[in-house]
This record gives C-alpha cells, structure tokens and sequence, in this order.
C-alpha cells in the first residue's frame, strides 16, 4: 500500500508521503500549557523494525511527545499518520486499533492477577490490525522466557519481570508501533538485558519502536538512531554516539548527566 501511493501519479501532500515509508510520522507537532511551549513543531519517523531512542533533560518534553503522539493528549498542531493512515483526530483507544501502543513511566501492577491470566486476558482484545505475528499466551511466554513466572501474581514479581509480563500482553495486541516511557526505570540491572531483549523481538518483527530512556548506556545499545529533545524543541537527530558529542546537545544537558553516564 506505501509503494501504492508512492508510485501513484496522484499528488500527495509531503506529510502523506513521509508517512507511506514509516510505521508512524509526525509533523510539525507542537504542544502548550498555558504559556509553557512543552513540544514546539517537532517532526519525525520512525521506520518498521526500527528502535529509536527519545532523549532529552529533565522537562524537555518527551513524556508530552509519547502523550500527544499515542492520543492521550491533542496537539494545538500538527499532524500524526500510522504508516499513510492520518489518526491526528483520533483517541488513544481509536490509535490503539490502527496498531499504536504504550508504555508508561512506573507501570507497576496491583491487580490480583498471574502473569498468565493477564496473557489470557489480552488475547481475547479484538484487534483490527493484520501486522505481526500471532502468538498463543503460552508461545510469547516462551519466546520471553517468563514461562516460570506465569503462574505468580503479578505484583509480587520483580519489577523486572512485571514489565516483561506487561509487554507480552501488548505483543499479543498485535503493535504496529510501540512507545515505552522508560522502561528500564526502577529495573535491576540484571534483568536491563532481558528487557532489552524483549525489546528487540518486537523490532524483529517490523514493530516500529520508540524509547524515551535516561538509561543512556541502555539507549545506545538498543537503539539505531536518537533524537533529542530541549525546552519542546528537536535539537539533534541521528547516532547515539555522535549525540553524546554533539556541542548544541551537551550545552542542553549541562549539569545533568548524559556523556558522563555513557563514559562511566
Ligand atoms: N499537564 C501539564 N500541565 C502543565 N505543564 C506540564 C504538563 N505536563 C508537562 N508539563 C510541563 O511541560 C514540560 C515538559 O514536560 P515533560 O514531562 O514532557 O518532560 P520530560 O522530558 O518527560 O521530563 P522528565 O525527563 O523529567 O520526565 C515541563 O516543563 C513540564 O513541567
């Protein structure tokens, strides 16, 4: 279908044609509260099977990007397209049946369920979207390696683990695109490779992967590309190493850790 449009004589906007190539698109998408400019006409892609890293200081914006891109709060501007589909109007309810997805920040889990009931829950999600794979619960408990932990409570889990848990539900939800709000926060270090790895089965499967992360080291492994976020504003897009170099980048994150981090 993006070749369709690509290679059709009818004219497409930019915006449209941007999107035909990419699993999601924003352009020029910009955010206020009150006087306070939280994204300013910030445009980017990310590719199917791509993992891109979302960095910037503290307040710089990107928890406002993740809500404003999945539909949990509109824009004052600009446009967001799910592969050549325009879902800037649409909920986050509406953005989850083109195959749109999140994670937030301290998702831990109070309900009373196993790993295994909440599996069993989210397949039974009608789900519109003909993208990746199919898994049964017991298949993406393997794939995970969370099979010895599905018989346990969630909120008695590793945090860790309650996160891997909580991704395989959405696996079973069929993503298209996938934006996680720091999901190594809070997790030990012993299980940041196993996440990680969870993370990079999605990208596998052509799920388009979007991670806003403090964990830089963690970023830099995990991600093919960056961008960077100041005061709403993109100030860098392209390697992660070359972001941590980057004059116009460090002067962003003076007096907060970031090559320091990397380096240490
Ligand atoms: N609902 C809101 N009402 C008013 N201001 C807000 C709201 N949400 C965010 N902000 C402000 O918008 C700016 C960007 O916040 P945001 O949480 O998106 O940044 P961030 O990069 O995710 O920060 P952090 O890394 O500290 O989580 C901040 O100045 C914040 O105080």
């Amino acid at each position: 279908m993006a070749i369709d449009i690509l290679m059709s004589n009818e004219k497409v906007s930019p915006a449209r044609a941007v999107a035909a190539a990419s699993a999601i698109s924003c352009a020029k998408l910009s955010k206020s509260f009150g006087g306070l400019h939280a994204l300013r006409d910030v445009t980017f892609q990310i590719a199917p099977g791509e993992i891109l890293g979302i960095l910037g200081p503290n307040g710089a914006g990107k928890t406002t990007f993740i809500n404003v891109l999945s539909g949990m709060l509109h824009a004052d501007s600009g446009t967001v397209h799910i592969y050549d589909d325009d879902v800037s109007a649409m909920s986050m309810a509406h953005r989850a049946r083109y195959g749109l997805f999140r994670t937030f920040q301290n998702s831990r889990s109070s309900e009373e369920l196993t790993g295994y009931e909440l599996l069993r829950l989210a397949s039974l999600t009608p789900n519109k979207t003909k993208s990746s794979k199919t898994y049964t619960p017991d298949e993406l408990l393997e794939i995970f390696g969370l099979k010895r932990f599905a018989g346990i409570i969630l909120s008695d889990l590793p945090y860790g683990i309650q996160k891997m848990m909580n991704l395989a539900a959405v696996a079973l939800c069929r993503p298209k695109v996938l934006l996680l709000d720091e999901p190594f926060q809070g997790v030990a270090e012993a299980e940041i490779e196993r996440l990680s790895k969870v993370i990079r089965h999605f990208a596998s499967e052509g799920v388009a992967v979007g991670l806003v992360e403090h964990n830089v080291r963690s970023v830099m492994r995990l991600c093919n590309r960056v961008i960077v976020l100041d005061a709403g504003a993109m100030i860098f897009e392209g390697r992660g190493e070359d972001a941590v170099r980057d004059p116009v980048v460090q002067t962003a994150y003076l007096g907060q850790r970031f090559a320091g981090e990397l380096n240490g």
